[in-house]
């Protein structure tokens, strides 16, 4: 369960005095999440998703994630929308923290996600690569090629008392994706994190996106090789060409990729099993032992690096050489 902070009633109804959305009915953490303190909210107007930012949150982002929001929503694409305040401003403080309030979505993460899931995902996923074209905010993926070895150095030999030899694997990782990155492709505002519990379904269809907090300006082709590590291995670490084909195949559908962003794709998903690793594994290191998380394996992403490292080209993924 994903809560850094916690709250008290008494902190809640001043914080919800600056809303109209009506009485406090209920609230509680949610069980879910790694990132921030997120909160359901009953309010005699409906349920809220309160969100408490934590850590890798910087407050300045934070009107690009909402505007994000807001414009997706707009478009017609389904995600939260932030709800304002009173004043019309959306980002409060609540226990200290930078704290806003979004609309419940409806609809459930698929905890086995199957290839209709994979091909719906990414459907949704090239939606949003296309509705972003007139947003006008900016935010710098700060955790992409320059910014993994600086993480990583963080960590150090540490790796290792985590997984024996992961030092040196990671290290060679680095140095190759280093000479190999690509950076002609086409940009845009990515989502960065498509990962199965961020992807709502009611039944087998695409309910909602939700979780934008590490949105940024990249390749989208990087944001199709997250989705491909999150949703096509297994688990027992084994990669799902059939699943990798619907989804790349349900994503062009919406939005071809160029036979440049076909082409890096061994790199790219090279680059963000790496990304996952290397995030798991401080965390892993340093999540406070009495923090309310569930931390996740730095294991799993650095299988996925192991079969990407061997992967020849884009054949590997389904997809036509
Ligand atoms: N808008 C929303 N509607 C419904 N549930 C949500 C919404 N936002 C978050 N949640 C719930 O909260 C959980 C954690 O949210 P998430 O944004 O992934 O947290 P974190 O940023 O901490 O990783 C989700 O798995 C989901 O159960
Ligand atoms: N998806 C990341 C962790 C980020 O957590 P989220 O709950 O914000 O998706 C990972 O799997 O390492």
């Amino acid at each position: 369960m994903a809560v850094y902070t916690d709250i008290t009633e008494g902190e809640l109804r001043h914080f919800l005095q600056t809303y109209e959305l009506g009485d406090l009915l209920s609230y509680r953490g949610i069980a879910e999440g790694v990132e921030n303190s997120n909160f359901i909210v009953h309010l005699e107007r409906g349920e809220f998703i309160l969100t408490l930012y934590e850590k890798r949150v910087n407050e300045e982002d934070l009107p690009f994630f909402i505007g994000l929001m807001d414009h997706l929503a707009a478009k017609g694409f389904a995600c939260p929308r932030p709800v304002k305040r009173q004043d019309g401003t959306v980002i409060g403080h609540l226990a200290g923290r930078p704290a806003a309030m979004v609309t419940f979505l409806e609809g459930v993460w698929p905890r086995e996600p199957s290839v209709v899931h994979c091909a719906e995902a990414g459907a949704a996923l090239a939606q949003m690569h296309l509705a972003v074209a007139d947003y006008e905010g900016y935010r710098r993926n700060a955790l992409t090629l320059p910014d993994w070895r600086p993480l990583f150095e963080q960590v150090g030999d540490k790796a290792d008392e985590v997984i024996d030899g992961l030092a040196e694997e990671t290290r060679a990782m680095l140095d190759r994706l280093e000479a190999e990155w690509p950076t002609d492709l086409p940009s845009g505002v990515i989502h960065a994190d498509a990962f199965p519990d961020n992807v709502f379904f009611l039944g087998d269809r695409f309910s909602g996106l939700i979780d934008f907090y590490f949105a940024c300006n990249d390749l989208f082709a990087y944001d199709v090789a997250v989705a491909l590590n999150a949703w096509c291995f297994d688990a027992d670490h084994r990669f799902d060409r059939q699943k990798s084909a619907a989804m790349l195949d349900a994503y062009q559908r919406v939005r071809p990729l160029s036979d440049d962003e076909r082409k890096a794709l061994p790199a790219l998903c090279r680059g963000a099993a790496t990304r996952f690793m290397l995030t798991r594994l401080y965390d892993w290191i340093h999540t406070p032992a009495d923090a309310t998380v569930t931390k996740k394996d730095p294991r799993q992403p650095l299988a996925w690096m192991r079969y990407h490292a061997a992967a020849s080209g884009p054949g590997a993924y389904g997809l036509n050489a």
